[in-house]
């Protein structure tokens, strides 16, 4: 077990400046996730840390010493790939003792540990069968079980799930979480799924070109969001955006034109904008009320059914802004039905015009 410490990590191929100075410090024993648009320098951080690839400036510490220059073999890390990555001609044992017996340790040590990561993930019955006799599902448990045996102080995973079906990938990640919670070994995991992102991780990495934007616990950045672009990132379908301006304040009280000056929104600000300024009003889907007196009228276009809820999908009036809306899917919607769009009260997000968030008072 360990903790990561990174500080000033940059990394360039070619002209290209892929990761800008990253500074995180990851603690001992932490589930670490990393999301980001795709070529953010997700993977390149990964390879960074695991020393696949030398970064050009900046320092990594893994338990407090420093890994600069030394080879992946001796950083004490180990990495799951997407691809598995099974020497095809070995069976499930011989794959999860691969480098066990490369160090030369006892027959009986390997043994051991073979046996013990394979009744973690489950996969005693398989240890005689070669990769190519195994579904994706249990190929992937292999891989994490090769990574298991090795001790390692630090798991790496690069989208270890986006090989699996929908409910393959539900019963791995469930898995997963179990895992960590018996080893207690620092996990830093790249993942596109916002579920795997939610309910995996201690705290979320959010990147954006090479930069981080935000470090939190995973319902911290999904309900302060810090900034536009996190708030816009985490949530799926995503938070709605209504351009505002600000009509009046007081420097802590403000009122805010919507829907091209149709409604007025009076928020309460630690730090209101100047009258005139433009902002942006981010509202999530499940906090858009529909039937709210003096609410904002906006027109049903479509209707999305899911059984568990509903998704209606409306134009605002005055602005022709879209927005989505979650709704109770026992009551009845159409497309040309008009709303009165309101919100839940405290769950309305102001930004300002450098797109940071403005904190409510
Ligand atoms: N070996 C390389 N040589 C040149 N450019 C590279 C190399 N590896 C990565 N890149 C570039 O670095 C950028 C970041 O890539 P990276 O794989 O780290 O992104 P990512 O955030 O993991 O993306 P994705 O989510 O799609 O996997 C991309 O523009 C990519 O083309």
């Amino acid at each position: 077990m360990a903790n990561l410490d990174l500080a000033g990590v940059r990394k360039s191929f070619g002209a290209n400046t892929i990761l800008h100075g990253i500074d995180l410090a990851i603690e001992d024993g932490e589930f670490i996730v990393f999301v980001g648009p795709s070529g953010c320098g997700k993977s390149t951080l990964l390879r960074a840390i695991c020393g696949l690839d030398e970064v050009d400036s900046g320092d990594i510490h893994i338990g407090g010493r420093r890994m600069n220059g030394v080879p992946p073999a001796e950083r004490g890390l180990a990495m799951v790939f997407q691809s598995y990555a099974l020497y095809p001609h070995m069976t499930v044992r011989e794959n999860m003792a691969f480098a066990l017996t490369l160090a030369n340790r006892p027959q009986a040590d390997i043994d051991a540990a073979v046996m013990k990561a394979a009744q973690a993930l489950r996969i005693e019955p398989l240890l005689g069968r070669r990769p190519k006799e195994l579904s994706g599902g249990q190929r992937q448990r292999v891989a994490i079980g090769r990574a298991i045996v090795r001790q390692p102080s630090v798991f790496l995973f690069d989208e270890p799930l986006s090989n699996l079906d929908a409910a393959l990938r539900v019963q791995m990640r469930i898995e997963l979480a179990r895992l960590h919670r018996d080893l207690a070994t620092t996990m830093i995991y790249v993942t596109h799924d916002q579920v795997e992102a939610m309910t995996l991780a201690d705290r979320i990495v959010v990147f954006n070109g090479g930069r981080i934007e935000q470090v939190g616990p995973p319902l911290q950045l999904y309900h302060e969001p810090d900034n536009l672009f996190v708030a816009g990132f985490l949530g799926a379908p995503a938070m709605n955006f209504l351009s505002g301006e600000v009509r009046d304040s007081d420097g802590r009280q403000a009122a805010i034109a919507l829907a091209g000056g149709r409604a007025l929104l009076q928020v309460v600000l630690a730090s209101a904008p100047a009258r005139g300024q433009k902002v942006t009003v981010g509202i999530r889907p499940e906090h858009l009320l529909a039937d709210t007196a003096g609410g904002i009228p906006a027109t049903v276009f479509a209707v999305e059914h899911l059984g568990d809820g509903a998704y209606l999908y409306a134009t605002v009036a005055g602005s022709g802004e879209q927005v989505i809306m979650r709704a109770d899917p026992e009551m009845t919607w159409s497309a040309g039905q008009v709303l009165a769009l309101g919100a839940v009260p405290g769950r309305i997000h102001v930004f300002g015009e450098d797109g940071q968030r403005l904190k409510p008072a």
